[in-house]
């Protein structure tokens, strides 16, 4: 499923803080949006979750307008994971992933053998079944993304938004969880090689539709989102800057400019991807 941002401005309490954005992820595609801290992508983001209303222009998938759809319609259709998302009661594992499921409910909603089976599935595909029964509160950091995670995946969507989604987790997990958003597809942004280790089992999102899914998410590690994306749109001070393959769009200039960092751009000896090499800030003193 095609989602598409056309001239989206958002405004919180009068202030209008994201710009006149128009971003593209086409069907299946992973798209990141990178930028410095307050340059707006959770901002962005939100208003694609249907958080916030835009103030200007549209989301739209395929076509349709997310915003006019009714709330259990966009849930079907696209799910997110918010930045410090969690949950307020003490709900068990098995429960919060469960919520994934209740726009597929009707009514008051009784979970199915489907339901809970597709849950079941969610939570091995994180490698989270072992905490079904666990506390939500009482879990570490890592262990809270990882089920809301499955959380997203159990809502079987088409789209899913993702803000900051490896917070929280060692090396290891992070590759496994933009390895595993993209649908089991383990090869890095650049040209064929091994990927990164553990490729996970079959799709659990995307399922029904036999596709991948759409991601967009916001990252802060510039290495991870060269790796796994195939585009990248750039914010700074709540307008992009520059949008395209990471490697056309992560230039030591543009790194520079809006991130203020002198960096280097090498390939990856086995798979070939874009690897950044930080030195130190870039400014204007040490630069001239
Ligand atoms: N509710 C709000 N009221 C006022 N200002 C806000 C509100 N939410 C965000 N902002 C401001 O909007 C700007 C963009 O914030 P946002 O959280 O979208 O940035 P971000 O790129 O996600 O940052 P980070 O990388 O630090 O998470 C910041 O200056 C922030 O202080």
């Amino acid at each position: 499923m095609r989602l598409e941002l056309t001239g989206v401005s958002v405004e919180v309490a009068g202030r209008r803080l994201v710009h006149d954005i128009t971003l593209r992820a086409g069907s299946g595609r992973m798209v990141g949006l990178v930028g410095p801290n307050g340059s707006g992508k959770s901002t962005l983001l939100r208003c694609v979750y249907r958080a916030l209303r835009p103030a200007a222009g549209s989301v739209r998938l395929d076509g349709a307008d997310l915003h006019a759809m009714d709330a259990r319609e966009g849930a079907r259709l696209l799910a997110a994971l918010p930045q410090e998302a969690g949950t307020e009661f003490d709900f068990t594992v098995a429960e919060v992933v469960a919520m994934g499921r209740l726009p597929h409910q009707r009514g008051a909603g009784r979970a199915s053998a489907e339901d809970t089976a597709r849950c079941a599935r969610a939570l091995a595909r994180v490698g989270a079944d072992h905490l079904s029964g666990r506390g939500f509160l009482g879990l570490s950091g890592g262990e809270k993304q990882r089920v809301l995670i499955a959380r997203a995946l159990a809502q079987d969507p088409q789209v899913l938004v993702l803000d900051e989604p490896t917070n929280h987790l060692d090396i290891a997990q992070q590759l496994e969880v933009l390895a595993l958003v993209r649908n089991g597809d383990t090869s890095p942004g650049g040209p064929p090689g091994p990927g990164p280790a553990a490729g996970p089992s079959p799709a659990v999102a995307g399922e029904e539709s036999g596709g991948r899914l759409t991601v967009l998410t916001a990252l802060h590690d510039l290495n991870l989102a060269a790796m796994h994306c195939d585009e990248l749109y750039v914010l700074a001070h709540g307008r992009i800057v520059a949008a395209g393959p990471p490697y056309d769009v992560l230039t030591p200039e543009l790194l520079a400019e809006v991130f203020g960092v002198r960096a280097h751009r090498v390939r990856h000896p086995e798979t070939g991807a874009l690897q950044l090499l930080f030195d130190r800030l870039a400014t204007p003193a040490a630069d001239s």
